[in-house]
């Protein structure tokens, strides 16, 4: 498999009053295509900052040092034109907040037409044509009704195909998903991961998944990497690593959220299932 993604000896550090700080502390890893790498840790282990750097778009006090490979591009090294490519048409972005990143007095049609334009210069009459076939292809009923409204009209999950959607439309390699379904409830978060699952198996899109929910992580990803104080404690298949935890952390992980149920069991190709323990919060 060849990594579309490749993070080496990525680190971030701010410079704080009290003296450096790393928030990202010597990363390395890979996301090829056709599979879903889950970044999980608990708030502050430093999975939004990896991301953010990736993307060339951290705070201005901080700073990356490493190696970031994207389609075989040094994105350390990109000028600011090639760099909006790999932003958007090469990588796609999902927030956790839709609201967040789809313009609240524009139309639906007229944001998933846009990059279209922009990156792929092609009409708008085939723009159109294609933001149709991706708002299909992320099981919304009715495209053309949908394209007509404006963000506030629609429902949290509807909000959050039609950002996956507007990605899409770019044929990126991968995308980065950063907490997708934290601010959905249960069922739509179910129904959003599942969407996940089904464009990668359909479409062979690279997934980076950022979650700090370890129940995400066994549903969702192939490949987990651990992530605790800016730095990956422990990174492999998802079996592998949620049956047998090495590290103590991933063990405390999985002991403070959940019990498994499944994954001793023989299993499909689905990752284990993980059920909320009794009284869990
Ligand atoms: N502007 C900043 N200046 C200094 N430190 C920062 C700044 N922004 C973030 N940090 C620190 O960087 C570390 C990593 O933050 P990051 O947002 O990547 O964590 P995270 O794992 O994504 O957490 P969350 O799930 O809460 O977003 C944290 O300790 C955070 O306090």
């Amino acid at each position: 498999m060849t990594a579309f993604l490749e993070v080496k000896n990525l680190s971030v550090r701010f410079e704080t009053k009290d003296g450096p700080f790393l928030a990202v502390d010597d990363v390395s890893f890979e996301l090829a295509r056709g599979e879903i790498l889950a970044l999980v840790g608990e708030s502050g282990s430093g999975k939004s900052m990896t991301s953010l750097a990736m993307m060339r778009l951290l705070p201005e006090t901080a700073t990356a040092s490493g190696d970031i490979r994207i389609d075989g591009a040094d994105v350390l090294a990109l000028g600011r034109r090639a760099m909006e490519d790999v932003r958007g048409a090469r990588v796609g972005m999902i927030f956790q907040e839709p609201m967040t990143s789809l313009n609240p007095v524009l139309t639906i049609a007229r944001q998933m037409t846009e990059g279209l334009v922009r990156h792929r210069r092609i009409s708008q009459s085939e723009a159109t044509i294609r933001a149709l076939a991706a708002l299909a292809d992320v099981g919304i009923a009715e495209p053309d009704r949908v394209m007509r409204q404006y963000p506030h009209q629609l429902s949290g999950g509807m909000r959050q195909r039609v950002m996956i959607a507007a990605a899409l439309t770019l044929d990126p390699g991968a995308l980065i998903a950063d907490e997708p379904t934290t601010a959905l409830d249960v069922t739509v978060q179910a129904q959003v991961l599942d969407l996940l699952v089904d464009l990668k198996n359909r479409l062979g899109s690279g997934i980076l998944l950022i979650t700090h929910d370890i129940g995400v992580v066994a549903e969702t990803a192939d490949r987990v990497a651990v992530m605790r104080a800016g730095r990956i404690v422990e990174m492999g298949n998802v079996e592998a690593v949620l049956s047998a935890p090495r590290h103590s952390y991933t063990k405390g992980l999985l002991a403070s959220h959940l019990t498994l149920d499944r994954v001793m069991t023989k299993r499909g190709s689905r990752p284990p299932r993980l059920t909320e323990k009794a009284g869990a919060v």
